[in-house]
């Protein structure tokens, strides 16, 4: 936070997905019995928490908590979130973070930790932020992001959909056939929220993180959720949710008002949103909000982009923006949605 009391809410998002080129062909259980029940064999589980304390101290946020199921570790962060699949890695962070200096040293770290040597995958995201002048360097421009990245990757591809002038949205990507396995992800980032559901992430109104969950109705938003959240103090909030075979919800609240801000991202297989992203406008009441989803060929939500091409209104909201991008293995559909602002009385 500066001293103006502004908080940057908007996340960097990176997800990157990676494979072992020396896979030696025995089958996950072979491993895991050989190696007496631990992890064995190319997993991103199998990096100490330590190392990966000292990749986010290049990022300059640290690990509060952790939960996991049998596919997943998920973190919650001083700055967001981590979550850690066999093969795949999700670093999300806010505030002044720099999360690009951690990208080079997480290959290394991979390849050494657990001789996965390939990246088959890489998404690198974020809205346009608000002050993007308190960002550290390479985070203050698209363009220094998207450098950086190029000395990383040879066959990078770089993306700003929606209007430059105003809340756009960029991707950096990798131009490779990518994730074969069903894969999908909805973020919905909003913005200008409704003041009485923000009260409810503070210290002052909830006593724990518990109650703010289970007051706002974000604890409820899936059945059968492992949740792991904390409430900040004096305010803030961060939510992860574990489903089963490597989903997750994660929900991240800014609620200073003039820069309040939420984030709800998960990559749970759903044909249609609609009904998802109802729920989550209805709890957050935000004044604007963007919707960017994520399909590849064989995932269920690979046709809600059909589906959101007809939704020129989302309950009271008017659509301003839509922008649809067809990549190799992925779809990519980016909307913006802004609730008019009611008449004054005659
Ligand atoms: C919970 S984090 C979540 C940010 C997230 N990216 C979002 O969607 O808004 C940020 C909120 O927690 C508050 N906060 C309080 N203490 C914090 C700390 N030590 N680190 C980060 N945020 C903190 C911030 O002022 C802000 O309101």
């Amino acid at each position: 936070m500066n001293e103006e009391g502004f908080f940057e809410g908007t996340e960097k998002l990176l997800e990157v997905w990676f494979s072992s080129s020396l896979s030696d062909g025995k089958s996950d259980e072979a491993r895991y019995t050989e190696a007496g029940g631990r992890i064995a064999g190319p997993d991103l589980r199998r990096i100490d928490r330590s190392l990966w304390e000292d990749l986010l101290k290049l990022v300059h946020c640290e690990i509060i908590s952790m939960k996991s199921d049998k596919d997943m570790d998920a973190y919650v962060l001083s700055e967001s979130s981590m979550f850690v699949s066999k093969n795949r890695f999700i670093l999300k962070t806010c505030g002044r973070t720099s999360l690009l200096h951690a990208v080079e040293p997480l290959l290394s770290l991979v390849q050494s930790e657990c001789d996965m040597d390939r990246v088959d995958d890489l998404f690198y995201s974020r809205k346009k932020y608000t002050r993007p002048e308190l960002q550290p360097a390479v985070h203050q421009n698209f363009n220094t992001e998207m450098n950086h990245l190029d000395s990383l990757f040879d066959n990078g591809a770089a993306y700003a959909l929606g209007r430059m002038n105003a809340d756009c949205w960029y991707l950096y990507t990798i131009d490779n056939i990518g994730v074969l396995q069903p894969d999908q992800t909805l973020e919905v980032l909003m913005q200008d929220l409704d003041p009485d559901v923000m009260d409810i992430f503070s210290v002052e109104h909830s006593h724990s993180a518990d109650e703010a969950g289970r007051t706002s109705g974000v604890s409820q938003l899936m059945p059968d959720m492992i949740i792991d959240h904390f409430l900040f103090e004096p305010h803030g909030y961060s939510m992860n949710g574990i489903l089963p075979n490597g989903q997750y919800i994660t929900v991240h609240v800014t609620p200073e008002p003039h820069c309040s801000y939420v984030s709800f991202e998960t990559n749970v297989a759903e044909e249609s949103y609609r009904e998802l992203i109802t729920k989550v406008i209805k709890l957050f009441k935000p004044g604007k909000f963007l919707l960017t989803v994520f399909a590849n060929k064989d995932s269920l939500a690979k046709n809600f982009y059909k589906e959101l091409s007809r939704l020129n209104c989302f309950e009271a909201y008017h659509r301003c923006d839509h922008e649809y991008c067809q990549f190799k293995n992925y779809n990519l559909t980016f909307t913006s949605y802004l609730r008019p602002p009611a008449l004054p009385p005659r």
